[in-house]
């Protein structure tokens, strides 16, 4: 499923953490939701965030698009950077920031508009087509990507909304896709799904992992151990380890990462 479309390539670096955190704090008013977070998070790969509820997993994952920018309430201090560019510095336009670091969130969440619309949105926006045929070919791909091409090229023009669950959630990873990200965040994508949506959005997350760096929250352990490469566990607001997922679900270094693993709490 490779494309010649540059518009669609990732301008991904293969070498050294694509994403580094650095002594990021977040608060809600006076609330400290996340304290101290330091992690590296690599390209052409999958890290899992788990941790139980609250514990701030999804607070990260928007800090890294600045979709907390959004919440009045939220403060975030310390450094992320994405391939060494600061991406809090003021000049940084969030709107820019958001096409090279797509989300795909919990409930498929489709613009009532055609299949076509949904994914064409996006690079018309941000002036990816000279022209209609440059269109086409961005959605063909973008379709093809996510895996979804072969289920809807015959009905580009019915309503998104008009889809399954799974392949709305394939259509907003599409949609992600189309206007050619680095990162692709992904908070829960599979959890208002049935186990045959939740495998194909999973076998996708598989094969997009080639192109892209992707962060995804996720309750599921099976599907933390399933999908990714590297795991972070986070109590509390607190990032409390990270490795390898083999190494974090087999040999865990903290006894917090051990009790979560092995049901004791979460
Ligand atoms: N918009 C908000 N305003 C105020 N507090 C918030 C807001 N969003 C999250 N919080 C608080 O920040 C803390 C972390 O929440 P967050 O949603 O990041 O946790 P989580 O680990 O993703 O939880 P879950 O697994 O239940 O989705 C919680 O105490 C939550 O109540």
């Amino acid at each position: 499923m490779e494309t010649t479309s540059a518009t669609v390539q990732s301008s991904a670096n293969a070498t050294g953490p694509k994403i580094l955190a650095k002594d990021v704090n977040v608060f809600y008013g006076e609330k400290q939701a996340l304290k101290d977070i330091n992690v590296n998070i690599p390209d052409r790969g999958v890290m899992a965030f788990i941790g139980p509820s609250g514990c701030g997993k999804s607070t990260f994952l928007r800090c890294i698009n600045r979709m907390n920018d959004t919440i009045a309430a939220c403060r975030v201090t310390g450094k992320i950077t994405i391939e060494g560019e600061d991406i809090y510095d003021p000049s940084l336009d969030p709107v820019l920031l958001r096409a090279r670091v797509g989300m795909v969130f919990q409930k498929p969440n489709p613009f009532p508009k055609s299949i076509y619309e949904n994914v064409a949105y996006g690079p018309r926006i941000h002036g990816l087509a000279a022209n209609k045929a440059e269109l086409d070919d961005i959605v063909a791909k973008s379709l093809e990507r996510a895996g979804l091409w072969k289920e809807v090229r015959d009905r580009l023009n019915d309503p998104g909304t008009g889809l399954s669950g799974g392949q709305q959630q394939r259509l907003c990873i599409a949609r992600a896709v189309a206007v050619g990200p680095e990162v692709i965040l992904m908070d829960e994508p599979c959890s208002a799904l049935d186990p045959i949506a939740t495998a194909k959005v999973e076998e996708l997350i598989d094969e997009l992992k080639r192109n892209y760096c992707i962060v995804i929250v996720t309750h599921s352990m099976q599907q933390a151990a399933r999908v990714s490469q590297r795991t972070a566990f986070f109590h509390l607001g607190i990032l409390v380890e990270e490795g390898e997922t083999n190494e974090i679900f087999t040999n865990p270094q903290d006894q917090r990462t051990q009790d979560y693993i092995t049901g004791r709490f979460g």
